[in-house]
This record gives structure tokens, sequence and C-alpha cells, in this order.
């Protein structure tokens, strides 16, 4: 019986091959930011108020104009099928069954289409730009016409981050899985390796575009009938300047310590990208999240919701659909109990008095 997330993190260690689990769970080169998504978290205190009636507890909340169960979602992770043979259709049930959002990556092992087919619940796609624009403009027409409610626009890859046992490893997609929203002329090309390199850092060096700049959010809104937002701001100044750019929302994100190493916790810049947007979009945050209680803390900073990245993946390699489920379930329990004891009978009394540093000494 798993008691807590880290319990199907312990249990691929023991059970998914090296290349998979590897690619998985590694960050950037010396993975300091990885350590620190989890540290930041225990640094903040909660402050609990009392006596609040808590018999009731709910965690219902909007997710921009959806309502979704719980503010816990779904951060899209690339090649799900090297977990479980049902991949992300798996993810996306569990994510229906549980009312709340998936984010699909543009890099999964299943289909746009078969995601949508799989699934009815709340669904956005994350989205890379590709070189050849055509690509992303089809990506973007593809997700809207399956009914997904928004695109994440990632914004802190121009280049896969050093990941050094997917280097050691040569990483490479089984060849049985595919890129499954490309032609298979693209498809060919992960896999094997370039020397000093994951087979991956090159097929985003062949793919990704670098030169991403503001105009492209401009150009990704101008064909996007639906919410756009970006994913992986970590500072007040590009917070502002997304603002400017007329983006639907941001996701505070460092892509789970993987890109650049050494950036702040998101936990730790949450509030200063809160402030910068002043109230007109929504911030949402991932990296790190692990326990109710830091979902309660995210939320008492300035998060209308957090995404969990690799705990879907352990789950998903434990027991498919349902041992995504059941990872949905413990953490959202334990996020209950979390506002239950700090007096909070919805998401809406989570406040910023309700969280502290954690050796905060009282003025006497
Ligand atoms: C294996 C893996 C694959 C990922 N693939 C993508 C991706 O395709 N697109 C993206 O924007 N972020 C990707 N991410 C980053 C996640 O969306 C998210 O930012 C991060 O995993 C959150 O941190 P956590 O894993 O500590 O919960 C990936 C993360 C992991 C661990
Ligand atoms: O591995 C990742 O973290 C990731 O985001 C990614 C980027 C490009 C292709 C596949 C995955």
């Amino acid at each position: 019986m798993f008691a807590c997330l880290d319990d199907f993190e312990r249990h691929a260690e023991r059970t998914l091959d090296r290349n998979a689990l590897d690619y998985y769970r590694s960050g950037a080169q010396d993975m300091v930011t990885v350590r620190e998504n989890r540290r930041a978290f225990d640094r903040l205190c909660i402050r609990p108020r009392v006596l609040r009636d808590v018999s009731s507890v709910s965690t219902v909340t909007r997710l921009l104009d959806h309502s979704v169960a719980s503010p816990i979602c779904i951060a899209p992770t690339a090649m799900q099928r090297m977990a479980h043979p049902e991949g992300e259709l798996a993810t996306a049930r569990a994510a229906e069954r549980r009312a709340t959002c998936m984010v699909l990556s543009s890099w999964s092992t299943a289909s746009i289409e078969d995601v949508a087919h799989a699934s009815a619940g709340l669904k956005w796609l994350q989205l890379y730009v590709y070189k050849d624009r055509e690509t992303t403009r089809r990506l973007i027409e593809r997700a809207q016409d399956s009914g997904f409610a928004a695109i994440a626009l990632t914004v802190d890859t121009p280049e896969l981050g050093r990941r050094l046992p997917d280097i050691r490893n040569r990483f490479r997609l089984p060849p049985h899985l595919t890129m499954a929203n490309f032609s298979s002329a693209d498809k060919a090309q992960v896999g094997g390796s370039e020397e000093g390199n994951s087979g991956l850092a090159a097929y985003v060096a062949s793919q990704i575009d670098p030169s991403l700049s503001w105009a492209d959010v401009a150009w990704v809104k101008s064909i996007a009938r639906v919410p756009v937002l970006l994913k992986g701001i970590l500072t007040a100044e590009d917070a502002r300047l997304a603002v400017q750019a007329g983006v639907d929302g941001v996701i505070v994100s460092n892509h789970g310590g993987r890109q650049i190493d050494s950036v702040p916790s998101t936990i730790a810049v949450l509030e200063e990208v809160f402030c910068a947007v002043n109230g007109a979009i929504p911030v949402f945050l991932d990296g790190g999240v692990r326990r109710g209680t830091d979902v309660f803390k995210a939320l008492a900073l300035g998060a209308r919701a957090v995404f969990l990245g690799r705990p879907v993946l352990w789950a998903l390699h434990y027991k498919g659909e349902d041992g995504v489920t059941e990872m949905l379930d413990l953490i959202n329990e334990e996020l209950r109990l979390a506002m239950a004891l700090a007096g909070c009978a919805s998401i809406a009394d989570i406040t910023r008095q309700h969280v502290g540093p954690l050796a905060h000494l009282p003025r006497l």
C-alpha cells in the first residue's frame, strides 16, 4: 500500500528500465534546482487557523473558465508510453475520472486525436514552436479541433538542458514507440545518439526553434482560438512582459529542474511573479509538488492551481489509469486534510496569511 507520492517513485526505481527511469527522474547537470524545488517547500511553514468549521472541505476550483474538482492538475511530460503501454491515454482517462485537467505534451507517444477519443475531460496542449511553422500551426489547429481548451506554450526550452544520465545512457525512445503527433519522417529521427549528447538533445536541436521571441508569442496568439499561457516564467520582468503580450496566464516553472540548473525553486519565485502580474492574469506553478501541504503553500502564495510532473509517470508505470487515479486520490486527500487542519473549508479561504517562513520569530 502506497502512503505518499514518493512511494510510487520508489516502486519505479525498482521496476522501470534504466533508459526511461533516468530520463524521467533526471534534471540538468548537478540537479541543484531539482533538490531546491523540494527543499524550498520545506522552508515554508503553514500558519493554521482554528475554530473555522471544517466539517465540510471542498477543493473545487476554476481553471481558466472550467470547473475542476481540485487545483492539482497534470503537467505535460513527454513519452509516457515508456512508463506504461497505454501511456497518455491512461493519464487522460485518470484525469477525467478525477475531474482535473491534463496537459498533453507535444512530444507525446499517443496522438492529440487519440487522447481526445480516450477522454472527454478537460485537456490543454503543451506547445513547442518548431522551426517548421506549418507543423506548429497544425498542432494548434488539431488541438482546437479535438476540443483542447488552452495552449501552454513552453518558453524555457530553446535547447534541451544537459542531463548527464541521458548523455551517459545515450537516451533513446524505444523503437516500438513514436512521437505520435508528427509525420513518419520526423519520427525516424529520435534514437541512437550523437557523440557526447543524448539522442533527445540532438532531436530537439534539429526540430525546435531557438529563435523563439515575444513576436512568436503574438503569432501563436493570432492562430489560437483558445487561451494561450506561457510555461516557464521565473521572473517579475518576464511576468510583466507576458501581461503586455496579452497572454491568458503564466505557469511558474523551471521544467522540473531539467533545463538550466541553479535557477531558483518555483515556490521561491511564485510571489514575485504573482505580484508582478498584479491580478491581470492567473498564475500557476509546477515543480516539486509532492504533498498536499505543498499545494496549500503554493495556493497561499498566489497560484490558482499546481501541476504534477514526475509523480504521474511513476503512478502510470505502477498501474496505468488506476495508478494515476490512486496517486491523484492520495495527494488530493492530503490537500483536503491540510485545508481542514489549517482552518480552510474552501480554496478561496486559503490566503497569504496562511504561510510564513519556517524560522520566523515573532517580534516581541
Ligand atoms: C520526463 C519529463 C518530461 C517532460 N516533458 C515536457 C514536455 O514535453 N514539455 C514541457 O513543457 N515540459 C515537460 N516537462 C516538464 C513538466 O511539464 C513540469 O514542468 C515538471 O515536470 C514539473 O516538475 P515535477 O516533475 O517536479 O512535478 C517534462 C518533465 C519530465 C520529468
Ligand atoms: O524532457 C523534457 O523535459 C522535455 O521537455 C522534452 C523536450 C523536448 C522533447 C522531449 C521532451
